[in-house]
């Protein structure tokens, strides 16, 4: 079953952002307070259609709608609970994929138990930093916070566990993506540490994480996408703005202008783990 799965290449991930720019993917975040603004304008940067729809009632209604779903716990309440159980459930039974990131879980109960419920439910893609995914796997990490305390490396173990649970994708952010699922651990070493100070990108690549698979062939390309599309855009909005406010604008605009030429001059993925 996870076996024999072809390697995921670099034309593979340009496939992505052009059926993207095509179908232009309805995402719909239920997500933190804090990144709703940069989550909606990076979703529409890279081509797809972000909506925020919050009402219990009618995050049901539109999560059959919609061609994926963000489930994002940074502010997490009891009404939000509650909505997200509900879009869950019509997600799942409208066969539409779903993104759980895990933000700040482990050292805040709640949160951390709701994110371990809702696991059962199977999203097709868990998106964290590597704090995160460890705590998601009920391992003891460093993480106090939405920032990670623990390297992504060191969760992969984590990931994979996560992978198994699932039978689906993972993707552990940091200086270093690893994007994996069942056959194969991808490496994307692009990137560029300005995109951890501008609060919400991790947070806004989950969404762009929900886009790319709502198109994507396979759950870890659609992961790999939103890993290379977040950290060439970083590194070239970078080399034009070297500090954090005008940094968040110039990433914006680097991923609207993101094209094919760009992804296969920068890309730097790498296959660690083929199981094939
Ligand atoms: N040291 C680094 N160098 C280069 N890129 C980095 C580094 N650390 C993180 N990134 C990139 O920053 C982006 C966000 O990842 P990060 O792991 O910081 O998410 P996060 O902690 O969940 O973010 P947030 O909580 O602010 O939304 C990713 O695209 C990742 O590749
Ligand atoms: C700062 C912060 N606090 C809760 S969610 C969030 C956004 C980054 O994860
Ligand atoms: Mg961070």
């Amino acid at each position: 079953m996870a076996q024999n799965k072809p390697a995921v290449i670099v034309d593979d991930i340009v496939r992505v952002l052009e059926t993207l720019r095509e179908r232009r993917p309805l995402v719909h975040c239920m997500t933190n307070e804090v990144v709703k603004d940069i989550t909606a304008n990076i979703l529409l940067a890279i081509g797809a259609s972000p909506a925020m729809v919050e009402h219990a009632e009618e995050a049901a209604e539109f999560a059959a709608i919609a061609d994926a779903l963000l489930i994002n716990v940074g502010t997490l309440d009891t009404t939000q609970m509650e909505a997200m159980r509900a879009a869950i459930a019509s997600a799942t039974l409208a066969e539409k994929p779903w993104v759980l990131d895990p933000v700040a879980i482990g050292a805040i109960s709640l949160r951390t138990r709701f994110s371990r419920e809702i696991l059962a439910q199977r999203p097709a893609l868990i998106r964290g930093n590597a704090s995160e995914i460890i705590a998601l796997a009920g391992r003891a990490g460093k993480g106090r916070g939405a920032d990670s305390g623990d390297s992504a490396e060191h969760a992969l173990d984590a990931a994979a566990q996560l992978v198994a649970q699932t039978g689906n994708a993972v993707l552990v952010t940091g200086p270093v993506d690893y994007a994996l699922d069942a056959a194969r651990t991808l490496a994307c070493a692009n990137g560029h540490p300005l995109l951890t100070r501008v609060t919400g990108v991790g947070c806004a690549q989950g969404a762009l994480a929900a886009a790319c698979v709502a198109v994507a062939p396979d759950k870890i390309h659609g992961a790999a996408a939103a890993a290379v599309f977040m950290a060439i855009a970083g590194e070239l909005a970078a080399a034009r703005a070297p500090r954090p406010g005008s940094f968040r604008t110039a990433l914006i605009d680097e991923l609207d202008r993101l094209d094919a030429d760009t992804i296969r001059k920068f890309a730097k993925l790498e296959t660690v783990k083929q199981n094939a």
